[in-house]
């Protein structure tokens, strides 16, 4: 039996998001920023001067390029249990209350080189795994290392629209981030939502910021007061930007981790590149005393951010993962311990 429709779903047209647009080279960045995070959670990023029109595109294609390879190629370069390099079709259901299958997506999942000794502490600190052609990897590299730029810029206008003591008050906790760039393709098959068949079903993202390139096939909504939209597809070089649970964390709910999910309403193939900004492994987490009061007191315990992940993985993964299972039964949020066990056993999922 299909499971229930979301609340609120009530039929297959859905009214377009406007989302509002930051302008990163204008002067109040800082201040628009900060508003859309409030009211939205997403927003249009322009003008940030790392890409041109045509880089993105580059790096979609390149995408592209490698899913249109042979199962067999593809499956060389997984290593689905560190949920690192390919991630097969129906490796995640995000939102199990509301899907009847895994989703048909097939991914594709990068971080930065673990350096030595990192993975007996933090268990997303596993080697990349690559395709053979150096010129794919070295445009992902290099894309991973802009986007890493951009992120921790942007991170600083968050910062300091927020009021915080410094810049640079994200930046302590992305020594030795946990991002991923994650390339996805989803296959050429009409979502029908009432029947829970969902490109990327219901979520929240997990870190701090994502940004997200997509070709022109439509298919993200975002969830607002109760209601989905359709966000239209952007232009390249903007990127859609959407904040993370760590963010919403951080800022006792002041600004918003807001639900998304990709709807394919066209039945065509689509292509997307979030690149999810995400704290170091151990970063606390809790909310801050500005964001705390009597009458609005912390909606949240401190964290460690590995293990919010850690935990949403584990919720959301199609295979049960014993080294995860025995992680999270260590009840420690230390980071340390049984970490090893998890790195070599991780779930495929979304980041
Ligand atoms: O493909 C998209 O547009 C969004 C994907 C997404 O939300 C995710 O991977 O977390
Ligand atoms: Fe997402």
């Amino acid at each position: 039996m299909p499971p229930a429709a979301a609340e609120g779903e009530t039929d297959t047209a859905w009214r377009e998001a406007k989302l509002p647009v930051v302008d990163l080279a204008s002067p109040d960045a800082d201040r628009v920023m900060v508003q859309a995070c409030k009211d939205y959670g997403f927003f249009v990023l322009t003008n940030h001067g790392k890409y041109s029109v045509t880089a993105v595109p580059e790096v979609l294609e390149a995408a592209r390029a490698f899913f249109a390879l042979p199962m067999d190629v593809k499956m060389a370069c997984s290593d689905c249990n560190n949920s690192t390099g390919y991630l097969p079709p129906f490796h995640e259901r995000l939102d199990p209350e509301h899907q009847s299958v895994d989703e048909s997506k097939e991914g594709y999942h990068i971080r930065r080189d673990p350096e030595p000794g990192e993975s007996a502490t933090d268990p997303f600190a596993v080697p990349n795994r690559w395709p053979p052609d150096p010129a794919w990897r070295a445009l992902m590299e290099s894309y991973f290392a802009t986007m890493s730029q951009l992120g921790l810029r942007v991170a600083a206008v968050l910062a300091r629209g927020l009021g915080l003591d410094d810049d640079a008050f994200f930046a302590r906790s992305l020594a030795r981030p946990m991002s991923v760039l994650r390339l996805l393709r989803y296959a050429p098959e009409v979502s029908d939502v009432r029947r829970g068949v969902l490109g990327t079903g219901a979520h929240t993202d997990y870190g701090l910021l994502t940004f997200l390139a997509a070709d022109d096939v439509p298919g993200l909504q975002v969830q607002l007061d109760g209601e989905w939209l359709a966000v239209p597809p952007v232009p390249p070089p903007a990127f859609i930007v959407n904040l993370g649970d760590m963010l919403a964390r951080w800022t006792n709910d002041a600004l918003r981790s807001t639900c998304h999910r990709v709807v394919n309403t066209s039945g065509l193939a689509r292509v997307s590149v979030p690149f999810f900004l995400e704290p170091d492994f151990d970063a606390r987490v809790a909310p801050l005393p500005q964001f705390v009061s009597a009458d609005n007191p912390a909606r949240y315990p401190p964290i460690l951010s590995g293990q919010h992940s850690v935990d949403m993985y584990q919720a959301t993964r199609t295979e049960v993962s014993p080294g995860l299972d025995a992680l999270r039964d260590n009840g420690d949020n230390s980071g340390g311990g049984s970490n090893a066990a998890a790195a070599a056993a991780m779930p495929g999922s979304a980041a």
